[in-house]
């Protein structure tokens, strides 16, 4: 029997779009999460990353669409403790001890995980009793996730958690947080960092000016934007060969600027050989796309 069929998605987007005046953040997102996830919500500055968490929380509505969590409404969810976020700033009192402030968050709540379980699962059992103020970032980060951790929630959001982090604390970060969803929470985090998504996300959903560009596995991912760029400089460059070059296999695109082009192509080899061959292209470089180009050229802004 396939489980997930049976079991409800932990998010389940349809048609999701939201404005706010004319500012179309989120254009029709059409998203599912099955339960044990662990996803990154990649994309740029503006995308509509922050915009469609705070739907999935249940902070906002959609303008149109509908958005489900664990087969219920967003604020239901969240209200019987199946969510919870780690937000990026905000909210943690300096002269409190780390140990202080879980135990006072634990009071508000009527029924939660003890504070040494949560503290040992975001990996700060060395640091209980410290005070906040004298907490790194990331310490302060982990504190944030012990704190989600409270109400054992089947769904954690992180918005971009490790935003000024150093190297070291990332790592510990994302170990936490890798170690905790091994026990089968389901994770979405928002970030910028290719690399990032790539090192700790099983899928990677691509966002970019409101709509899902690509969705997959980080190899997945980078191979639908893998291939070469050849640049050349091509005298006498005209709509012939321009035609010929787009009908060569595995070219995706084309910029031509004066005798300039530029070709993106999955056969490098067969660019080359046409160019040189056939015309009287000169000066001719052939580079691979690395990560960045790769997410440049799927949220279109290269
Ligand atoms: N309350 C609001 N009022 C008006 N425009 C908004 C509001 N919230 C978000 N936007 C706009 O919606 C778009 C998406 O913003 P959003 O914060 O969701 O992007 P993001 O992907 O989280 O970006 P970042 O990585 O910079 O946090 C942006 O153009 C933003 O300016």
């Amino acid at each position: 029997m396939n489980v997930a069929a049976v079991r409800p998605a932990a998010v389940e987007l349809r048609g999701v779009t939201k404005s706010f005046g004319d500012v179309e953040a989120v254009r029709g997102v059409d998203l599912t999460l099955h339960q044990g996830e662990v996803v990154a919500f990649l994309g740029p500055n503006g995308a509509g990353k922050t915009t469609t968490i705070d739907m999935i929380l249940g902070l906002s509505r959609p303008t149109s669409g509908s958005a489900e969590v664990l087969g219920l409404r967003p604020r239901e969810a969240v209200a019987r403790g199946l969510v919870s976020a780690v937000m990026q700033t905000g909210g943690l009192i300096k002269d409190l001890t780390v140990r202080e402030t879980v135990a006072y968050t634990a009071s508000l709540f009527a029924d939660t995980k003890p504070v040494d379980e949560v503290l040992a699962d975001a990996g700060i059992t060395g640091i209980a009793n410290r005070k906040v103020g004298k907490c790194s970032g990331g310490e302060q980060q982990r504190l944030r996730f012990a704190m989600a951790l409270l109400p054992d929630p089947a769904l954690l959001l992180l918005d971009e958690p490790t935003t000024g982090m150093d190297v070291e604390g990332r790592r510990n970060f994302w170990n936490a947080i890798r170690a905790d969803a091994e026990r089968g929470r389901t994770v979405l985090f928002a970030t910028h960092y290719l690399e990032e998504a790539d090192q700790y996300a099983d899928r990677i959903v691509l966002i970019s000016r409101g709509r899902i560009v690509a969705d997959g596995s980080g190899s997945e991912i980078r191979a639908l934007a893998s291939g070469r760029m050849v640049r050349a400089s091509v005298p006498g460059l005209d709509g012939t060969i321009e035609a010929r070059l787009r009908s060569l296999g595995g070219v995706d695109q084309l910029d031509v600027r004066g005798e300039q082009v530029v070709v993106h192509s999955k056969d490098s080899d067969a660019v080359a050989r046409f160019l040189l061959t056939e015309t009287a292209a000169r000066d001719l470089e052939i580079t691979s796309t690395n990560l960045e180009d790769a997410f440049l050229s799927l949220t279109g802004d290269k």
